[in-house]
């Protein structure tokens, strides 16, 4: 089993009466790759990845899963293969029934499918239970089941919607780890959907941010933590503040915007007109409570709260047109010089640490 496909979505669109879940969204996943598809509820998520599986009609575009458009193709010839939510087990049948059924449905006789079963659950290290029923499961050990059912047509291609959801926060943890060796193991792509930031960069190669129906940014991990595309990715990966305001002066690579309370502040980019309204993005990690020291950026601000998370904490301040500037410190820099509720602070960066943010 190493067979993988490319998925290539082109220009693809998702219609529900007057609502248009998904708009004309473009995108290749590369074949053996973990995609995420990552963004809040309702951005139509859930109704891309059900059109890749076939469970969905497009209502325009095209899909092709390695060679083969299968835009009109029923969910079972297209070589992809998907584990729902709810894992969706019959609970009156056995461990081995279960994951036999898609076999059973093409007609394949029962030692063969049986035996194939047995093969797939000790792959999912479940061959021991192969007699149970799933209520007899515990919840990570019926999304393994989940797995082997899923795996058991020799997808190219397997869709997770949400997979994780239902397991408590340490068992995530677990399954998340089982899912990402699995899919580095079995070689072939991986296409799973979540509303969790930390899920998608712990387990994605490739991430694709999406919101309202679009796609706002597809790139590895890092690139969407350190280079957000959008003001949307940005406060959405929640590791960047953001500022926006009018370009006053863009020169030498390097573009100054005002903000409507009067401050200015620089980040590198070329591309923008004076006047122009501009977003840009500054990491929460990088941002100091000093007065700004030269080559520094930053302004003055009033500590709205604080949050101590262990190894960090967590800080924020209003100024410059935000509710909510975010700083976070390690535990040594901020006991070092702590700050309290009502504090008026300074807060500081470097050019290096601002990114400029496109606008969709
Ligand atoms: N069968 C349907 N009929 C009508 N509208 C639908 C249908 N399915 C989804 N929608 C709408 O399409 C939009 C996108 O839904 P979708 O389920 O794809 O989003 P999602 O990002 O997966 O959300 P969630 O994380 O809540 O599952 C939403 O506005 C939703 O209400």
């Amino acid at each position: 089993m190493s067979k993988a496909a490319e998925i290539d979505i082109a220009s693809v669109s998702k219609v529900y009466g007057a609502t248009t879940a998904v708009h004309a969204i473009s995108l290749k996943i590369p074949a053996g790759s973990y995609c995420c598809f990552l963004g809040p509820s309702g951005c139509g998520k859930t109704s891309t990845l059900r059109m890749i599986a076939g469970h969905e009609s497009i209502s325009s575009g095209d899909i092709r899963l390695g060679n083969t458009v299968v835009t009109d193709f029923p969910p079972a010839k297209r070589g992809t293969a998907m584990m729902f939510q709810s894992y969706a087990l019959f609970p009156h049948l056995d461990l081995i029934d279960n994951v036999a059924f898609s076999l059973k449905m093409k007609g394949v006789g029962k030692d063969e499918r049986r035996a194939k079963a047995l093969e797939m659950l000790k792959l999912m290290q479940m061959e021991a239970y192969a007699t149970r029923r799933p209520a007899q499961l515990s919840g990570g050990q019926q999304q393994r089941v989940a797995l082997a059912r899923a795996l058991i047509t020799d997808p190219e291609a397997l869709l997770l919607d949400e997979p994780l959801s239902a397991l408590d926060p340490f068992l995530k943890i677990r399954m998340r780890a089982e899912l990402k060796k699995l899919q580095k193991t079995l070689g072939i792509t991986f296409v799973h959907v979540t509303h969790s930031q930390e899920e998608a960069m712990a387990l994605a190669d490739m991430i694709v941010v999406m919101n309202d129906g679009k796609i706002e940014q597809a790139a590895a991990p890092r690139q969407v933590f350190e280079r957000p595309a959008t003001a949307f990715v940005a406060r959405f990966m929640g590791d960047h503040n953001v500022l926006s305001g009018r370009v006053v002066s863009a020169e030498g690579g390097v573009i100054t915007l005002k903000v409507p309370e009067g401050q200015t502040f620089s980040v590198r980019g070329k591309g923008r007109k004076v006047g122009e309204p501009v977003d840009i993005g500054i990491r929460t990690d990088r941002v100091r409570l000093e007065a700004p020291a030269e080559k520094t950026l930053g302004f003055h601000g009033v500590v709205s709260n604080i949050e101590y998370r262990g190894a960090s904490v967590k800080i924020t301040a209003i100024g410059a047109g935000s509710d909510d500037f975010t700083v976070i410190a390690s535990d040594g820099d901020y006991f070092a010089k702590p700050v309290s509720i009502g504090d008026a602070v300074s807060l500081s960066w470097t050019l290096e640490d601002a990114v400029l943010l496109g606008r969709p």
